[in-house]
């Protein structure tokens, strides 16, 4: 069952620089659905539109067209039905400072209307789960940054939502802090069953947490799929085959063209291939029988980089 689904979601800005006013198109008309239980990732170069898309979500920004229904409410028209049955975790985080951490869950609690006795037992066990025993007396901002960051997600979760938004969750923290939240999220679902969905830069995120993967670009979505679908029908494999003089070049690249378009750089010939595996071995016997001996040959999985670089010409990493 589909717990968002959005059909040509939209969001413009108009924007003044001086006397001239221009439009930014944030969103050009996302279509998204979202089934109940998976982990959804949202993937984009900074200014993609990740953030106003999440934003339209859950309600925080009005879309200027399109519609989308969440947790099955409409966003425009039903927002506080929305907000009371998803979990949000924005970028900056929600922590005010002064209070001390486990009040603030506790607040947050409040704030969806759940009693207070309930909030309490729910936020002790979230910051056991968490790892953050013995900071429910700490003032957040005495907090690491991971710390902070589990913090902000025991306030998203204290209602028990079934539908978890968050955006780039991990941002800042270091590979550690991140590994182990993926894990926490990872249990999230394992344990409630929840839905997440989640916006990153990180593609190694992406890859080890999300069951699917969509990416945005410019506003719109490019690409959906598992993360291995992508990389399997976008990309194929990179195989590279080192030899030892020019004139190998010439033979081995006739051998390596009856599996597709080769490049050469220098001695490196390449070509992709869906299944590299199984070409090996003909390829090498083929070589083999041109009379070319490799020095060396390298198969390279295809990444989501390699992904993002097939559909848009650009590599994730150079951002937007
Ligand atoms: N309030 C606003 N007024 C004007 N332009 C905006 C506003 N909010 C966002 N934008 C523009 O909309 C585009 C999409 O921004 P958005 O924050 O959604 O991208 P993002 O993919 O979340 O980026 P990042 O990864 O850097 O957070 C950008 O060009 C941004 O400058």
């Amino acid at each position: 069952m589909s717990v968002i689904t959005a059909r040509q979601l939209a969001r413009t800005f108009s924007t003044k620089r001086g006397r001239e006013r221009s439009e930014v198109i944030a969103v050009a008309g996302v279509d998204l659905d979202v089934d109940e239980g998976e982990i959804v990732g949202f993937l984009g170069p900074n200014g993609a539109g990740k953030t106003t898309t999440l934003r339209m979500l859950t309600t925080l920004l009005k879309p200027t067209s399109g519609s989308a229904q969440v947790a099955g409410f409409d966003v425009a028209t039903q927002a506080s039905e929305v907000r009371r049955n998803i979990g949000y975790v924005s970028q900056s985080g929600s922590t005010s400072g002064d209070a001390r951490a486990g009040e603030e869950v506790v607040d947050h609690g409040l704030l969806y209307g759940i009693p207070r006795a309930q909030a309490e037992r729910r936020g002790r066990e979230l910051f056991e789960q968490l790892e953050l025993d013995g900071m429910w007396e700490r003032a957040p901002k005495t907090l690491s940054g991971g710390q902070r960051r589990r913090l902000d997600i025991a306030m998203g979760l204290v209602h028990d939502p079934t539908l978890v938004f968050l955006d780039e969750p991990t941002t800042g923290l270091d590979p550690q802090a991140r590994a182990n939240l993926w894990m926490h999220i990872s249990d999230l679902r394992q344990r409630l069953g929840s839905t997440v969905f989640l916006t990153t830069h990180y593609l190694d995120e992406a890859d080890a947490l999300c069951d699917r993967i969509l990416v945005i670009d410019h506003g719109s979505i490019v690409a959906s799929g598992t993360p291995e679908a992508l990389k399997r029908e976008v990309s194929g494999d990179l195989i590279e085959l080192t030899v030892g003089s020019a004139d190998d070049v010439a033979a081995a690249r006739r051998v390596l063209s009856a599996l597709g378009d080769t490049t050469i750089d220098q001695l490196v010939i390449s070509v992709r291939t869906p299944t590299a595996g199984r070409e090996l071995p003909g390829l090498i016997r083929a070589l083999d029988a041109e009379g070319v001996v490799p020095e060396a040959v390298e198969v390279r999985r295809p990444t989501l980089d390699d992904v993002f670089l097939n559909l848009t010409g650009r590599s994730l990493r150079e951002g937007a």
